[in-house]
């Protein structure tokens, strides 16, 4: 982060329920701007939720969400998603998808096309314009996907599982990529994971969600130099941080996974 830290984000109160369920109860905590943050917690505890909420997608029952002091109310090109899936259109080729949300919003111009090979150069994509999604690999295509997001120059990046789909060696050079491109582009990321070594070794800060309701458990500052090779994973002080997390939702997830055999 920078010296100044500025506010990007607060999160007042926010509550959420579905029906009878409460998903989320009362949440509050403020992002810096470029801060990189991601949300770990058992599966049901309202990360996806909080993530749509701040997109825009969901409303929240009660409480907010402020950019800039500017309260949510619905999606905007200001925050750039991306999710698991990477839901490319087929018959488009990559540039064509990458930049789509700017047709959407009648921001495509002659310099776009240029724009996009830049874009594609920094995921790492250069040449590959006039392909289309199917000639692509899985992590080929989360890099459109990214691409994609980044687009529209988004201040606030929403990731949710992005690279879960992905197999294990893949998935670690998308982590080193995406800090890549965050340190180049001074975005703030929110990063849904289920993998606590990913958050971990990404993240400025750490939001370990509890369930039932979901909110925050803790918040753990990862103090470790930037920028970080892969084998700082492999370092004492990145276990300590990965076994603090892992036992601090360890009991919510073992009920979890009880709870899902007992159905
Ligand atoms: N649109 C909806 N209508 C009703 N219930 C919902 C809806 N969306 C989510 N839920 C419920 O809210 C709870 C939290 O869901 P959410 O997807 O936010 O959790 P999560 O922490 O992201 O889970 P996971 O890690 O499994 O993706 C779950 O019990 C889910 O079934």
């Amino acid at each position: 982060m920078g010296d100044a830290v500025t506010t990007k984000l607060s999160v007042s109160g926010l509550t959420k329920k579905f029906a009878t369920l409460d998903v989320l109860s009362s949440v509050s905590v403020d992002v810096g701007r470029g801060e990189f943050i991601s949300i770990v917690g058992p599966s049901g505890c309202g990360k996806t939720t909080f993530l749509r909420i701040v997109g825009g997608l969901e409303h929240a029952t009660s409480g907010t969400a402020a950019l800039d002091g500017k309260t949510i109310t619905g999606p905007g090109m200001d925050r750039g998603f991306v999710f698991q899936q990477d839901n490319l259109l087929p018959w488009r080729t990559i540039e064509s998808n990458v930049n789509i949300g700017l047709e959407i919003n009648n921001r495509l111009d002659r310099a776009q096309k240029e724009r996009t090979a830049k874009l594609l150069n920094l995921v790492g994509l250069r040449g590959f314009a006039d392909y289309y999604p199917r000639q692509l690999s899985g992590g080929m295509r989360q890099r459109v996907n990214l691409a994609r997001a980044l687009a529209v120059d988004p201040e606030l990046l929403l990731m949710d599982e992005p690279f879960s789909a992905l197999d294990a060696q893949t998935r670690e050079i998308m982590q080193t990529e995406l800090l890549r491109i965050w340190e180049a582009g001074a975005k703030t990321v929110l990063f849904v994971t289920h993998q606590i070594d990913e958050a971990v070794y990404l993240s400025d800060r750490v939001f370990v969600f509890a369930r039932r309701p979901g909110r925050i458990n803790e918040i753990v500052e990862i103090d470790l130099p930037r920028p970080r090779p892969l084998s700082i994973k492999r370092t004492p002080q990145f276990a300590k941080y990965v076994d603090h997390i892992w036992k601090l939702i360890e009991e919510d997830v073992r009920v979890s996974v009880l709870e899902e055999h007992v159905g």
